[in-house]
Order: C-alpha cells, then sequence, then structure tokens
C-alpha cells in the first residue's frame, strides 16, 4: 500500500477521515508531531485534490490545530478549496468533557452534552461546562476548574498511560465514528445534526475555530456562536487565543513553503 493507490482509495469518496501519521509519547506536545505529519497530511490533501475534491474531510491527525490549516492551503492551491467540507475531529474533547461532567454530576453521561470550543492542543481545549445539560447547581468552580484541566489534559493522560505505546485509538475510534456518522447525517438530509468541530470561522477574531457546527447536505451548514460564557470561560477564551493563532499560521506558512 502506498501513494500508488492513493487514487483507488479515494476517487468516489464522499467523506475522507485522515488518521494517518505518528502519535505522541510521553514528555511530547501535539506540537512536536508537526515535522512529520505535516508533511503526509499535506502529500494526503493533495491526492484528495486530485480525486475527490468534494469529499468532506475529517481530520484526525495531530496537531489539528495546524493540520486543519495546512489542508485548507493545499485545497486553495489546487482551486477546489470549500471551507464547508474541511473539519477538524475534537469529538474526543467533547467525549471527555460529558464523561467527566457526568461522572462529577452524578447524571447518565447519555443524557449529557458539553460544547468545547477552541481548538485541540491544551489550553486550546476550552469546555463550556457552563453550558452543560442537563444543568446542575451541584459544582463548585473548583469543580469546574478540575474538570476544565482534565479535559484539556485527558489526551496527555492517554499517552501518559500508554507509555510509548500510542495515544487514545479506542476513544478516537468512537469518537471518530460519531463525528463521522454526523457528517454523513447531514449529508443525508437529516435536520438539525449538530457538532462541534475545528472549521474555517469568524466566531472569533481567528481563521479556524472548534465551535458548535451544524451539519447539512454540503457540510457545514451554520457555524454557531459561542453563546453565554462564564468569567472563568471568558478568561479562557483570551488565554486560547496566541496559541491557538501561532499553530494556525505555522500551518499556513508550511503549506506554502
Ligand atoms: N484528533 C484527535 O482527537 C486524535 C485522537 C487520537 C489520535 N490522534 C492523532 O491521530 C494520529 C494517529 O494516531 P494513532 O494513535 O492512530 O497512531 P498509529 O501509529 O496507531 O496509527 C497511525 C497510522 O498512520 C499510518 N501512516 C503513517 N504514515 C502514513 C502515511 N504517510 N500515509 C498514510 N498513512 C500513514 C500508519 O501506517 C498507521 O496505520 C496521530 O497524529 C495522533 O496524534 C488525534
Ligand atoms: O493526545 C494526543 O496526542 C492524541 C489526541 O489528540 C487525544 O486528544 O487523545
Amino acid at each position: 500500500m502506498g501513494d500508488d493507490q492513493l487514487g483507488e482509495a479515494l476517487e468516489g469518496s464522499d467523506i475522507v477521515i485522515i488518521p494517518a501519521g505518528v502519535p505522541r509519547k510521553p514528555g511530547m506536545t501535539r506540537d512536536d508531531l508537526f515535522n512529520i505529519n505535516a508533511g503526509i497530511v499535506k502529500n494526503l490533501c493533495t491526492a484528495i485534490a486530485k480525486y475527490c475534491p468534494n469529499a468532506l474531510v475529517n481530520m484526525i491527525s495531530n496537531p489539528v490545530n495546524s493540520t486543519v490549516p495546512i489542508a485548507a492551503e493545499v485545497f486553495k492551491k489546487a482551486g477546489t478549496y470549500d471551507e464547508k467540507k474541511l473539519f477538524g475531529v475534537t469529538t474526543l474533547d467533547v467525549v471527555r468533557a460529558k464523561t467527566f461532567y457526568a461522572g462529577k454530576a452524578n447524571v447518565p453521561v447519555t443524557d449529557v452534552n458539553v460544547p468545547v470550543v477552541g481548538g485541540h492542543a491544551g489550553i486550546t481545549i476550552l469546555p463550556l461546562f457552563s453550558q452543560a445539560t442537563p444543568a446542575t447547581n451541584a459544582l463548585s468552580d473548583e469543580d469546574i476548574k478540575a474538570l476544565t484541566k482534565r479535559t484539556q489534559d485527558g489526551g496527555t493522560e492517554v499517552v501518559e498511560a500508554k507509555a510509548g505505546k500510542g495515544s487514545a485509538t479506542l476513544s478516537m475510534a468512537y469518537a471518530g465514528a460519531v463525528f463521522a456518522n454526523a457528517c454523513l447525517k447531514g449529508l443525508n438530509g437529516v435536520p438539525d445534526v449538530v457538532e462541534c468541530s475545528f472549521v474555517q470561522s469568524t466566531v472569533t477574531e481567528l481563521p479556524f475555530f472548534a465551535s458548535k457546527v451544524k451539519l447539512g447536505k454540503n457540510g457545514v451548514e451554520e457555524v454557531l456562536g459561542l453563546g453565554q460564557l462564564s468569567d472563568f470561560e471568558k478568561e479562557g477564551l483570551e488565554n486560547l487565543k496566541g496559541e491557538l493563532k501561532a499553530s494556525i499560521e505555522k500551518g499556513i506558512k508550511f503549506a506554502n513553503a
């Protein structure tokens, strides 16, 4: 298997999920994967532009905060870019936020929803527990801070537990399936399909940002706003912008070098 078979694998695809590349080892940040994964993603996106330019792309390969902008630049150069069709998969952050919230609030996880906005690395992952449903009074400010930190560090926790044998795989498979299924539902005209994703955005001044996105027959139907934030979340939002901006710019620069 290799580049020779890419055309055959991609032709006719409505959706392409990209999990290719190296995972972190303990002590690494997602950005430490940039040097290897940026080239892999660039190569795959060049092939997507050639063989299935209309497909929705679900980007899983890290660092997502940079690989999504790389993909956008590759598609722009090829003349195939459609901002409605490019998604950074941040569903695992939502899965984690839901799980940790359900445990602390003592509610069934299947009933829980928590939007997670920003990006997909460290402090750029911003769970909005003030908007979690079902609402609860059982959580103190300290609890919210701890849940936020655990959500932000969830990937690192797994990488450390696996001690050099990779990163989250089964939970990512679940999250990847949830997100791809939502995309397929949207393509098939199912109404009101909403998931968080890292997409081209005007929600903040940053060109890419994760927030709730309504999915439809052409991919993104609407990028939804942030809603009411708590003071803690407002502070988190301001604090993440510098790192997220730098990661986005790094991807754009790489793709145009
Ligand atoms: N977005 C997320 O939430 C999330 C979650 C988990 C993992 N990840 C990322 O997904 C990526 C893969 O992680 P993993 O744990 O599955 O790693 P893995 O090593 O288990 O799998 C990576 C796969 O990529 C393939 N690959 C390597 N180079 C390739 C190339 N040039 N072209 C095509 N395929 C290639 C390998 O053969 C392997 O099958 C990593 O970058 C990881 O950080 C992201
Ligand atoms: O943490 C990682 O390196 C993999 C992935 O991004 C995750 O959140 O589990």
